[in-house]
C-alpha cells in the first residue's frame, strides 16, 4: 500500500502554524491549580468558557480536558496573555502545526509523488519549517509557479503560533478534595484566533489557478476553516469567507479529483454549524476524532445523541451518528478515528470492498503509530515502525462490539468498516496524529479507487 501511495501526487491547504510544545509535568498541573484554587476552577468548569481570555479561562478548560482525556482545542483571543503563557510555561519543542503543514511534512516525510502544499500566511520561521520537496504555488507574470515552499517565504506575513499541552495516561493531580488521574494520552491545543492571522483563503490572485492545480495531483486535503471569526473588523464576515472556500473546492473539483476535509474541533456552536453545512456537502471525504464527531451532532440537533458519544464512546452510538452527518451533509465517505478504532461509513456502492476500506485503515492506523513512536515520519522506511505496534488490549471488545452493533442498526445502505487502532503506550508526541491518520486513510483510499479505474 505504501508504495501506491508514494506514487500519487496531493495538494493541501489552509492552515499552517508554529506548534510551541509544551510535555505537561502533574506538578505544572498542580501548581496551576494550587494557586487560582479549586473552588474557582470547578466554578469555571461550570461556566464552560468557549474561548480563552484570560488565564483561568485556560485552566479550567485544560483541567477539564485532563479529566476527559479527550483531545481538545480552544481560541485564545486575547494577545495580551501571550506574555502570562510565555511566563508559566516552558516550551519542550516548537514544530509545525496545523492540519496543513503537518499533512504536507508527512507526505514529504513518506516520499509522496508531489506535495503542494499552500497556507495565506507564510513568514520565513513558518517556512524554515516545512520539508525538503514542498512546493509552494506563486503567480509570476501572470502564471503559476511551484516554488519550493522554504524559498517562498513573504517577509511581513504574519506568524501564527499555537500552544500544545501534550498529557499522558496515568497523570495524576488532586483537585481539592478530588484526584484526578489522565485516562488516555493527548493534547490539548490553545489556538491563537487574532484577526490577523484568522483568514483561511486562498488569495485571489492564485484562486484562479486552483484548476490548474487540481489537474496535477490525484486528492487534495483541506482544513483550517475553524481558523475563521464569525466578524472580522474590515465588515468581512465567515460567510463571506465561506463562500470563497466553496469557490475553491468548485475550482479544485473541475479536475474532477477527490478532496477531502480534515475536521478540528471548533467551540463557536455557530460557526461549527456554518462549516459543516458549507463545506462537507461539497467534498468527497471528511475525517474526525471522536469528539468532534459528537460536537457536529450537536449542531445538527442531535444533542441526545451526542451526548452518549461524548459520555460513553459506543461504537453503536458512533455509527448511528456516523450516518446521520454522512446522509445529512451529503459526501461519499466518513472516516471517524477514536483511541480504540478507527471507522468508514459510506455507501452501499462505494467501488471498494469493505475488505479494501478495512486495508485503508489499517494503513491510517499503522502510520499514526509509526508517528506515536518516533515523534515524526522523515523517511519511508519509518511507516515499517508502525507495524510493530500492536493493536490495543481492547481490540477483541472493539469487534465484538461492532458484530453487535451490526445486528442492531438498519445499515443496508451503507458500507461500515471498524478497525482497532495499533496503540503506542508511551506516544512520543500525540498533536497531529489524527492529521496523520486521515492523511494514510484518504492517500490510500485514492489509490484503491485508482486501480478500480485501471
Ligand atoms: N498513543 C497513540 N498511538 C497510536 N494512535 C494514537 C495514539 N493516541 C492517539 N492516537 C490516534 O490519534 C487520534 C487523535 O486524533 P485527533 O484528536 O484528530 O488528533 P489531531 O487533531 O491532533 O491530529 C486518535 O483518535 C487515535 O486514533
Ligand atoms: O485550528 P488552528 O489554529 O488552525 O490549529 C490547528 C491545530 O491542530 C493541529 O493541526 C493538530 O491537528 C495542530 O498542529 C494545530 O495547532
Ligand atoms: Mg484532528
Amino acid at each position: 500500500m505504501l508504495d501506491e501511495v508514494r506514487g500519487l501526487s496531493a495538494y493541501t491547504a489552509y492552515n499552517a502554524n508554529v506548534d510551541a510544545i509544551v510535555n505537561l509535568k502533574p506538578e505544572v498541573v498542580q501548581g496551576l491549580i494550587d494557586s487560582f484554587g479549586a473552588d474557582e476552577i470547578r466554578r469555571k468548569i461550570e461556566e464552560y468558557p468557549r474561548r480563552i481570555e484570560e488565564p483561568i479561562d485556560f485552566v479550567a478548560r485544560l483541567i477539564h480536558a485532563l479529566k476527559t482525556g479527550k483531545p481538545m482545542a480552544v481560541p485564545l483571543v486575547n494577545e495580551e496573555m501571550h506574555r502570562w503563557f510565555d511566563e508559566t510555561f516552558k516550551y519542550d519543542m516548537e514544530r509545525i502545526g496545523g492540519q496543513a503543514g503537518i499533512i504536507a511534512n508527512l507526505m514529504a516525510g513518506l516520499r509522496v509523488k508531489k506535495v503542494i502544499a499552500y497556507t495565506p500566511f507564510l513568514p520565513k520561521r513558518l517556512a524554515e519549517l516545512f520539508r525538503e520537496g514542498i512546493l509552494y504555488p506563486v503567480v509570476e507574470d501572470g502564471e503559476l509557479k511551484l516554488k519550493p515552499i522554504q524559498e517562498a517565504y513573504r517577509e511581513g506575513d504574519p506568524l501564527k503560533v499555537n500552544r500544545i499541552f501534550e498529557f499522558r495516561k496515568g497523570m495524576k493531580f488532586k483537585l481539592g478534595e478530588e484526584v484526578i488521574e489522565v485516562p488516555h494520552s493527548g493534547r490539548f491545543i490553545v489556538s491563537s484566533r487574532f484577526e490577523s492571522i484568522s483568514r483561511i483563503e486562498t488569495r485571489d490572485e492564485l484562486r484562479p489557478f486552483l484548476p490548474e492545480i487540481g489537474r496535477q495531483v490525484d486528492g487534495a486535503i483541506l482544513s483550517g476553516y475553524q481558523g475563521l471569526r464569525l466578524q472580522y473588523s474590515d465588515g468581512k464576515d465567515a460567510n463571506y469567507y465561506l463562500r470563497k472556500a466553496k469557490e475553491d473546492i468548485i475550482l479544485l473539483k473541475e479536475a474532477d479529483i477527490k478532496v477531502h476535509v480534515e475536521f478540528a474541533s471548533i467551540q463557536d456552536r455557530k460557526l461549527r454549524k456554518k462549516v459543516v453545512t458549507n463545506i462537507f456537502p461539497l467534498v468527497d471525504s471528511v475525517g474526525m476524532d471522536e469528539a468532534e464527531i459528537a460536537y457536529i451532532l450537536s449542531v445538527l440537533g442531535y444533542r441526545d445523541l451526542a451526548d452518549r458519544i461524548f459520555t460513553y464512546n459506543r461504537i453503536e452510538d458512533a455509527i448511528l451518528g456516523g450516518m446521520i452527518i454522512l446522509d445529512e451533509l451529503n459526501f461519499e465517505i466518513l472516516q471517524v478515528h477514536t483511541i480504540y478504532y478507527l471507522m468508514y461509513i459510506t455507501h452501499r456502492d462505494n467501488p471498494l470492498s469493505e475488505e479494501e476500506l478495512a486495508k485503508s485503515l489499517e494503513f491510517g492506523t499503522t502510520l499514526a503509530a509509526a508517528r506515536a513512536s518516533l515523534g515524526d515520519i522523515t523517511k519511508p522506511e519509518d511507516y515499517e515502525v508502525g507495524l510493530k505496534v500492536p493493536f490495543n488490549e481492547r481490540s477483541d471488545y472493539v469487534k465484538l462490539r461492532f458484530e453487535e452493533a451490526k445486528r442492531k442498526l438498519r445499515m443496508r445502505e451503507y458500507k461500515v468498516v471498524v478497525v482497532p487502532t495499533r496503540l503506542v503506550p508511551n506516544p512520543v508526541s500525540t498533536v497531529g496524529l489524527g492529521d496523520t491518520i486521515s492523511t494514510g486513510t484518504f492517500l490510500s483510499y485514492i489509490a484503491l479507487l485508482k486501480k478500480h479505474s485501471k
